[in-house]
């Protein structure tokens, strides 16, 4: 490790041998595979990139010149080229590294959101300032083949394609998001990838004659009107630093087509044929195997829609390139003609569920909840405004935990509940789960959601009775405080009951299942207490609680409501049980606020 411990900043780079650059692309790997598999992360996407990552801090001067990672889950290599290398053992852990780029971390990074296909849109502005300022800064976007197929890179590129600003556009072309890249530009790209070497490219570019056969190095971007350098070779130093040169001078934003290998170098990596060890948890780095595999919510979802698949031929599957991860491969396997991977594109994804759903399907979209909110206006007026009968189950709703602010899943309960026609559903545990996707494909006028965490699936937690589609979770004599759990707090709403009934308070715990509408009942429910407690995981404001605050007062209700949920904040990367604890969503966080607001009711008012 010697040479990756004396590089504490980029130009250290630039007085190392070429020699000495492949021991140090080989220390990289050992170091990446060592920690990565100890901590967890994206071990297969940063193994792809070690010498590409060395070549660009080679060429370009960071952070003068800006260098931008799409998604930013690659950019492990950065970090440890940009002195973190210590801050390694604390990967995507409370108060240590993050996994994505942090401007907080290091003035080498500038793009902190993990959502794919934004690169080229922030390079264009960049280069933009900076031709405004007169500034000879270049910009440097690198983003891979599967975030290319996001719509949001397209609208970038066409409008680079109309100017004369200095953009390096590096594609990674790893062939695969997790799984090989889909669709069109898929094809492209491996038409690409099949034609010579870089120095033929080169070669045709100065317009050798012997070349002017070959067709053109790429209709895909030269139509578009970007420049195109490659395919090069994009674990070899030397050719990616003869390109990136040629790139820094080209004048115009050009696209240099880098072909690397996910998972280079990692031998589970190279042969693990699902995903190259895109994300993993804590690995065995002898063997690859996970260190402990669990029972959770994405397994019971997927287990009832294959059930489900075989009962209603209607049911199609849909994934914007996430099919494991969201559960969907048992169904696809299953009934291979009724499952969709569209790419990285989530508003196509959701308005093509439209179209499918208008064309007599029930669409099942399975998504990140913290995904789909780059797709709402297609949700809003493609699907509820048609009022088509789409079913989109969010997995890692609520807080994700290590994957920080851009991924925790805490904005849809808000932001759907305005969506006229639309009912959300927040299954407490596997059997409501079981239940609540079961009715939201039997709805036919208009979209439904489930949402559930990334989290192992605890005992199902049984209802006394329902009332008014509402789950009486507790309900003692004479109570005096209603709690309203959404979803999985249930578990900790019931310990906050326990914690309250041992200080002499009667709690009564409801699951009010679909909270979007809000069940009307509850309004009922409230009028036979003093105080109403409302916990989520999700934001507050605009939330669940609020909306049934909002009921409460629609009915002249005049009950106290105390609303628990996430702030409306950029929630850092921890643990997620550290998470909902310091948001004070664990028992005793909900016992303590509901002490607190008895504490507040007017004694006049006390029964
Ligand atoms: C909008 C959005 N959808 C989905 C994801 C989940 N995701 C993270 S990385 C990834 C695959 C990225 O593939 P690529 O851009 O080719 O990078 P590679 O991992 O191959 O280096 C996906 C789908 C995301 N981060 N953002
Ligand atoms: C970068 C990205 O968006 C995904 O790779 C994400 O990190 C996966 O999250 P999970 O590990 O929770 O599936
Ligand atoms: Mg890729």
């Amino acid at each position: 490790m010697a040479l990756l411990k004396s590089i504490t900043e980029p130009a250290d780079l630039r007085r190392l041998a070429a020699a000495q650059l492949t021991e140090l692309a080989g220390e990289i790997r050992d170091f990446l595979i060592r920690t990565v598999c100890g901590t967890g992360g994206h071990l297969g996407p940063n193994l792809g990139v070690v010498e590409l990552t060395i070549a660009l801090h080679r060429v370009f001067g960071s952070p003068f010149d800006r260098l931008v990672f799409d998604t930013g889950h690659q950019s492990y290599v950065h970090k440890l080229l940009t002195g973190r290398r210590s801050g390694f053992a604390g990967l995507r852990q409370a108060g240590g590294l993050s996994g994505y780029p942090s401007r907080t971390e290091s003035v080498h990074d500038l793009v902190e959101n993990s959502h794919a296909s934004t690169a080229l849109s922030y390079a264009d502005g960049l280069a933009k300032a900076y031709a405004l300022d007169g500034s000879d800064r270049r910009v440097v976007a690198v983003i891979g083949d599967g975030a290319l197929t996001g719509g949001l890179a397209w609208e970038a590129l066409n409008n680079l394609g109309a100017c004369d600003r200095p953009v390096v556009v590096v594609l990674n072309d790893n062939g695969r998001s997790y799984e090989p890249t889909v669709g069109g530009l898929a094809g492209q790209l491996a038409a690409l990838r099949r034609r010579s070497g870089y120095a033929d490219v080169l070669a045709l570019l100065e317009g050798a004659p012997e070349r002017s056969a070959a067709p053109t190095p790429s209709e895909l971007f030269g139509g578009l009107g970007l420049g195109y350098l490659g395919p090069v070779d994009g674990h070899d130093i030397a050719a990616l630093e003869a390109a990136f040169a040629a790139a820094r001078e080209y004048g115009r934003p050009v696209v240099v087509h880098c072909l690397t290998r996910k998972g280079l170098g990692y031998r589970p990596a190279e042969t693990d044929d699902a995903d190259r060890l895109h994300s993993i948890g804590v690995l065995d780095a002898a063997t690859g195997t996970p260190v402990k595999s669990e029972r959770t919510w994405t397994h019971a979802f997927s287990d009832e829609l294959v059930a489900l698949g075989s009962e209603r031929p209607d049911v199609v599957a849909m994934s914007a390139a996430m099919l494991r991860p969201t559960g969907l491969h048992p169904f696809a396997v299953k009934f291979p003609d009724r499952v969709y991977d569209v790419g990285i594109a989530e508003q196509h994804a959701v308005t093509s569920a439209a179209g499918l759903a208008m064309g007599g399907k029930h669409p099942v979209v399975a998504i990140y909840a913290t995904f789909l909110n780059r797709a709402f206006d297609q949700v809003l007026m493609d699907v509820a405004l048609h009022r088509q009968p789409v079913t989109f189950v969010l997995d890692r709703a609520g807080v994700t935990g290590p994957d920080g602010p851009s991924h925790h899943g805490m904005w849809d309960m808000a932001a759907l509940g305005v969506v006229p026609g639309l009912r959300l559903a927040a299954p407490r545990d596997a059997g409501t789960l079981r239940e609540e996707l079961r009715e939201a494909v039997d709805v036919t006028d208009g979209p439904t959601v489930l949402r559930f965490p990334k989290a192992s699936l605890s005992d199902d937690i049984p209802a006394l009775h329902r009332v008014g589609g509402v789950d009486l979770l507790r309900r003692p004599e004479r109570p005096d405080i209603l709690l309203v759990s959404v979803g999985v707090l249930a578990g900790a709403a019931l310990a906050a009951a326990d914690e309250l009934a041992a200080l002499g308070h009667r709690v009564t715990v409801v699951d009010p299942r679909w909270v979007r509408p809000t069940p009307p009942v509850l309004a009922d429910l409230a009028a036979e207490h003093r105080l109403v407690v409302t916990v989520e995981d999700g934001v507050r404001d605009g939330g669940v609680g609020a909306a049934i605050a909002t009921l409460l007062a629609d009915t002249g209700v005049e009950v106290p409501v105390t609303v628990l949920g996430l702030p409306r904040e950029f929630l850092p990367h921890a643990g997620r049980g550290d998470l909902l604890g310091r948001c004070g969503l664990d028992a005793a966080g909900i016992a303590a606020a509901t002490l607190d607001s008895l504490g507040r009711i007017p004694t006049a008012t006390t029964a």
